[in-house]
């Protein structure tokens, strides 16, 4: 004895999209899911695409959200930021589960296709180069890759003209009265800022006294949050590639897993990192 199939159309789900807009239009299905052309034969070249291009997607909301709590920050409205901040931390956490994924591809797998990816390299993604310049983290040099592409280095050199995430954070200190040196004068936003005694005893007393500059302490925790999990991002970067590609030099040409270890040691927020010695 067979029942009939449970049909959703009974309740009311709609089951026709030629005239409306349905979940493959709207979300651009279509020119999402054909982005992916594999060079090669290889079994696990579609996973290292998609894990590339949903990362890409990660990048782009943590881009927005970075920004948009620039704005609030500058705005002198912090605490919209602190949420948007929370967002950015939790999709570096997404980034950093998402290496569990790669993991599963063994050095024999990877070789298989990497001759394919030529001299293409993640050290080429303009996007983990806006969140690095739009945190604080600043070397022009890195603007060599998008030399080709004008559009690029257009939106790179924006980020580079106006105060970084932690500028602005600074800048906010001093409109609350702390006194932050020069820095509170600055025009030049465009190289790293070099760690400032002044800006170490303002967060200092920030810490000393939560109560009365919560606004100020509840940031100062939400960037170091974020610092922690780009780090972590970092770290499991340069493990996954030990493990891949052992120490080869990398496809983008620098020594590879040298290059990324050296990388770890950047600080986003010195001070931040620096004041709880002294607490
Ligand atoms: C098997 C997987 C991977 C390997 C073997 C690998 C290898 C490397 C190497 C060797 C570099 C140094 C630059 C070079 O000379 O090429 C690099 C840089 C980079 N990779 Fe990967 N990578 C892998 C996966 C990923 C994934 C999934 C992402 C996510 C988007 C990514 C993003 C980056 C970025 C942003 C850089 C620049 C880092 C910096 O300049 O600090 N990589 N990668
Ligand atoms: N740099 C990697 C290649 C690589 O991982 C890659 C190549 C093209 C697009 C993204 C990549 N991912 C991160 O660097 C390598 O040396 O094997």
């Amino acid at each position: 004895m067979s029942t009939k199939p449970y049909n959703p159309a009974d309740e009311g789900a709609e089951m026709s999209f030629r005239q409306k807009m349905s979940y493959t239009d709207y979300l651009r299905l279509d020119d999402v899911l054909k982005a992916q052309s594999p060079l090669s034969d290889a079994h696990d070249e579609l996973l290292f695409i998609i894990q590339h291009q949903t990362s890409e997607l990660w990048m782009k909301l943590a881009i927005h959200e970075i920004r948009s709590a620039m704005d609030a920050i500058r705005g002198d409205t912090p605490q919209p930021a602190f949420k948007m901040l929370t967002r950015v931390a939790r999709i570096f956490e997404q980034l950093n589960n998402a290496w569990d994924v790669l993991r599963t591809m063994t050095p024999s797998e990877y070789t298989e296709f990497r001759n394919a990816l030529g001299q293409s390299s993640g050290f080429q993604s303009y996007q983990y180069r806006a969140i690095e310049f739009l945190a604080g983290n600043r070397n022009t040099a890195m603007l060599g890759p998008h030399s080709h592409r004008p559009d690029l280095l257009a939106s790179l050199e924006d980020i580079l003209s106006r105060p970084s995430l932690y500028d602005e954070a600074l800048l906010l200190l001093s409109r609350n009265g702390f006194d932050i040196g020069d820095e509170a004068n600055r025009t030049n936003w465009r190289e790293t800022r070099a760690e400032n005694p002044k800006v170490m005893e303002a967060w200092r007393a920030v810490y000393a006294a939560p109560g009365k500059h919560w606004d100020l302490y509840e940031l100062a925790e939400k960037l170091v949050d974020f610092e922690d999990y780009f780090r972590r991002w970092r770290f499991n970067h340069v493990t996954t590639v030990e493990r891949v590609i052992g120490f080869k030099r990398g496809t983008g040409g620098t020594s590879g897993t040298h290059y990324l270890k050296k990388m770890l040691e950047v600080e986003l927020f010195p001070e931040l990192w620096r004041v709880r010695t002294v607490l």
